[in-house]
């Protein structure tokens, strides 16, 4: 689980909260206090997502998603902007399989892998002792 705290920037045009970047894991829950804030790329754009369903979570697809599909699924690319008035905190909580299990593609037989597998909590390791930059980890192990 993630929590992130972002105040209030004076210039929020020239900041960035949270670099883009996908998630490990297969879906992400993300929860936020009613700021929006949170951008999906989209068809090269960034999109505005702001949940304002009352009491429902917002679902990210993430990268073990991708590789275990052999990417027909991709992870979404996201980011998160501040502004200059309030406080955004938000929650986020990812789902993936037990940390020794090496996820490679699910149907290697029947089409050419595209990723090589490789242990989730090594995965996990990899993309938390690098800086998060767009979906460059998944790009580690396309083949
Ligand atoms: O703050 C958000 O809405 C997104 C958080 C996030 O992307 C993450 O923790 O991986
Ligand atoms: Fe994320």
């Amino acid at each position: 689980m993630y929590c992130q705290s972002l105040p209030p920037c004076p210039q929020p045009d020239l900041a960035i909260g949270l670099p883009p970047h996908s998630d490990h894991g297969l879906l992400t829950f993300l929860i936020e206090n009613g700021i929006g804030g949170l951008q999906i790329k989209h068809k090269g754009q960034w999109v505005n997502v702001h949940n304002t369903l009352p009491g429902s979570f917002l679902v990210n697809t993430a990268d073990h998603l991708e590789i275990f599909s052999n990417g027909k699924y991709k992870s979404v690319e996201h980011r998160a902007v501040v502004n200059n008035a309030f406080t955004r905190i938000s929650v986020a909580v990812a789902n993936g399989p037990s940390p020794d299990t090496a996820v490679r593609p699910v149907d290697e037989e029947s089409c050419p892998a595209a990723f090589v597998p490789m242990k989730y909590k090594e995965y996990v390791e990899m993309q938390q002792s690098n800086k998060l930059y767009r979906k460059a980890c998944l790009d580690q192990l396309r083949v």
